[in-house]
């Protein structure tokens, strides 16, 4: 068996899925890591973290922005929190190799890779193909598939994908489970071996995947409603489950004003400015700038929901 990293333990718990800090000019903007890293910590009380993931448009950035991007984020995180998962899925297998061999090297804690979605493993067999290819250029650095079907498109059940992966990947370590089929989320629940982790990614029905026996959350809202999350996830584990569910209705209740008003990556990241005072700059086209109007009643109704 590989020899792990020391920091080989299971993941759990919020993860927050970080949004990358651009300069007002649509550069990356690494002196706001630091800052960013202190928010969540002392801030939101959040001390993982998902880097260059959907909510860090890391494929819209190129590969030599996203080295830079995972490096300072490994860097300032060091101490600081307890786990620091960099995604490396690219459309080429050997850009994502490329970035796997970078995260060993900067020693991130996990990787976690999404299926190629231009040309798109057409089952189980290939997926798997493909990301034991990325695994087996960083063999000892803990790996995870993250299932994104609203935006790769690849609609590959999970369950299958998990029937004897461990044979093909011994670094294997997990799923960041990003879609709302729950039937399929319990099916893997019922297959995870006990150092594996079962990651939700849709932070709006956390609490139903929590019942079938999810590990962590990592996500996007996170960045702003850690607190309340790391609330809900005490309230769960107690079985109180009036108040995990008030705490998960409140984040229905803001997305669901969101959305009607065009709720995307340019909206959250506005909103996790105005809450956190951090500079994080605009989104990179094609995704647009909030407007005005729209962040102002967002940031509302984020206060007005959950009073602060
Ligand atoms: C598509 C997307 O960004 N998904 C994120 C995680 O995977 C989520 O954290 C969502 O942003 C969140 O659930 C809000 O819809
Ligand atoms: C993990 C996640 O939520 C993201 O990639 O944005």
């Amino acid at each position: 068996m590989a020899i792990m990293a020391p920091s080989d333990k299971q993941l759990t718990g919020l993860v927050a899925a970080t949004f990358t800090p651009l300069t007002e000019e649509g550069e990356i903007n690494i002196s706001e890591i630091g800052p960013y890293v202190a928010y969540l910590t002392e801030r939101q009380g959040v001390k993982n973290i998902f880097v260059n993931g959907t909510t860090g448009e890391s494929l819209s950035l190129s590969v030599a922005e996203r080295k830079i991007l995972a490096e300072e984020w490994c860097k300032k995180a060091k101490g600081k929190m307890d786990h620091v998962t960099v995604h490396v899925g690219c459309m080429s297998l050997k850009d994502t190799q490329d970035l796997a061999r970078h995260a060993a090297e900067i020693k991130a804690d996990s990787i976690a890779v999404i299926a190629p979605s231009f040309f798109k493993p057409k089952n189980a067999q290939e997926l798997r193909a493909y990301l034991k290819a990325v695994a087996s250029v960083a063999p000892n650095l803990p790996f995870y598939y993250y299932h994104i079907p609203s935006f790769t498109g690849v609609n590959v059940l999970v369950r299958d994908l998990l029937d004897g992966i461990e044979d093909h990947i011994s670094s294997f370590r997990g799923v960041k489970f990003s879609s709302t089929d729950l039937m399929d989320f319990g099916l893997c629940a019922s297959l995870m071996k006990p150092n594996w982790s079962l990651i939700y990614g849709v932070d709006e029905q956390l609490l139903s995947a929590l019942v079938l026996g999810a590990n962590g959350a990592a996500g996007s809202t996170y960045n702003y409603v850690g607190c309340q999350f790391n609330k809900m996830l005490a309230a769960f584990e107690k079985g109180e489950l009036i108040q995990a569910r008030t705490i998960q209705f409140q984040l229905q209740e803001l997305l669901d004003f969101a959305m009607k008003l065009g709720f995307d990556l340019g909206v959250n990241k506005q909103l996790m400015i105005d809450v956190s005072g951090l500079s994080l700059g605009p989104p990179r086209l094609p995704v647009m700038r909030c407007p005005p109007d729209v962040a102002a009643s967002v940031k509302q109704k984020y206060h007005s929901v959950f009073r602060q």
